[in-house]
């Protein structure tokens, strides 16, 4: 959400943010709106002053006048009660298009409709050269016996998973790497459920929406979020922090649920697109300060970085357009990592600047050192994301023999192995 003020002020700035976003939203209709509520919060507020004064009058005025600044005072509390309604319909309306309202992108986006047109900016790491024809990571699975795809889906259907065995230390494995990672470059790590309130997915801007992508649960309004985003970013919401509470920073690991509505089709196979994950998320609360939020952003890409280096996996940096970035971003990078199997590198991590706009949605606030009261600003990115990040884990490291090596850093999580799996 942006600061009305800022909307009246800069009308043109945030239509071409509506424009290069493509969101569907009129803002000259949402200043209409304004405008008009304006005017009535004036009405209302004249009426109410004339009621008060008209109020005074009425002990100190001669008995045969009473009755007429009595009838008075009630026609004038009647045409109180009259404008209630519109305003109120008109609070509402305009709140309703304020949560639609995109961030202003950072000057660095490209301008584009969808990520075709997002823009890679580096390469680390060399894909894998193969002696031999190296298998998917759903052959992989198949042939060590930790999958079951067919069993499962008769429980559970499409995009469903079950790993056995090896395959499961490795998933355990890498999500508490990632933990422990971020935990020793001073993340607080929390393990937050997945269930939400629907405010909070307003808050985080999934919610107007994306609310086909998110599990509801019949007779009750917890919804299961789709990333741990949604409940930590709601943790403070409505408080006043002081200053000194912030930079606040999590690895939150929990359980993560997508409809995937929209999807049908694509990834259909394996473990790229499924229904319940895991992930290990970064999430950032720091001053309103966009000089602090773009270090943060680097330092979230960066770590991200640094887990993939460690996991030996080659990977591209890409820069979303304008048009792949969602609402509420003023900056977003993925992360692709290379898939054999693809010959493509394909999204692991989305790492994303959004200014204050969630903390206006969720009336995050701080008290400067002046004493002023300012919103937040947020960011977050992945962490590690489970089973996802095994596609690259198996194929890139699979050895003719259908073993998997298994990298430096992820041994001491496997009791020092540096192989999984028999070879076949
Ligand atoms: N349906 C899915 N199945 C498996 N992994 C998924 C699925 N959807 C997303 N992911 C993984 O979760 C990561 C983050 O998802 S995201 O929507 O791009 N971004 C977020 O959720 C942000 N909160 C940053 O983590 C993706 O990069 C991907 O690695």
């Amino acid at each position: 959400m942006l600061d009305l003020k800022f909307i009246r002020e800069h009308a043109d700035t945030v239509k071409h943010a509506v424009q290069v976003k493509g969101v569907r939203l009129d803002i000259d209709e949402l200043l209409r709106l304004d405008r008009e509520l304006v005017e009535l919060k004036q009405r209302a507020e004249a009426t109410q002053a004339e009621r008060n004064a008209n109020a005074k009058l009425v002990p100190k005025a001669a008995p045969e006048a009473r009755p007429a600044l009595i009838q008075r005072g009630k026609d004038l509390a009647e045409e109180l009660r009259a404008l209630e309604p519109a305003l109120r319909a008109h609070e509402d309306n305009l709140k309703q298009l304020l949560l639609r309202v995109p961030n202003i992108p950072h000057p660095s986006v490209p301008v584009g409709r969808d990520d075709s047109e997002n823009v890679e900016l580096r390469r680390e790491g060399t894909p894998p050269a193969f002696a031999f024809t190296p298998l998917d990571h759903v052959a992989l699975l198949e042939q060590q016996g930790w999958s079951d795809p067919e069993r499962v889906a008769r429980v559970s259907g499409s995009r469903s998973y079950l790993l056995k065995g090896e395959a499961v230390m490795l998933e355990m494995a890498v999500l508490t790497f990632a933990l422990d990672f971020l935990a020793g470059r001073g993340f607080t790590p929390l393990s937050t459920t997945a269930l939400a309130r629907p405010e909070a997915f307003v808050g985080s801007g999934h919610f107007p929406g994306g609310e086909d992508q998110v599990y509801k649960i019949e007779g009750d309004e917890l919804m299961l979020a789709g990333t741990a985003e949604v409940p930590v970013n709601s943790l403070y919401a409505g408080e006043q922090l002081a200053a000194e509470a912030l930079p606040m920073t999590y690895a939150a690991i929990s359980a993560a649920f997508r409809s995937e509505a929209g999807s049908a089709g694509r990834d259909v196979r394996g473990l790229i697109r499924v229904h319940e994950f895991r992930k290990v998320e970064q999430y950032v609360l720091c001053r309103a300060d966009e000089a602090e939020g773009l270090r943060w952003f680097q330092t979230l890409l960066g770590n991200a970085e640094v887990l993939l280096q460690a996991l030996e996996l080659p990977y591209r940096v890409v820069q979303n357009c304008t048009g792949d970035m969602g609402a509420g971003k003023v900056l977003m990078y993925d992360i692709e990592t290379w898939v054999p199997s693809e010959g493509l590198y394909r999204e692991t991590h989305s790492c994303s600047y959004l200014g204050d706009w969630q903390a206006r949605r969720t009336g995050l606030r701080y008290r400067d050192e002046h004493g002023k009261l300012l919103y937040a600003h947020t960011l977050n990115n992945t962490g590690i994301a489970a089973p996802r990040i095994l596609v690259p884990l198996l194929e890139n490291h699979q050895q003719p023999d259908g073993t998997i090596r298994v990298p430096e850093a992820l041994r001491p999580y496997l009791g020092g192995k540096a192989v999984l799996g028999r070879a076949v």
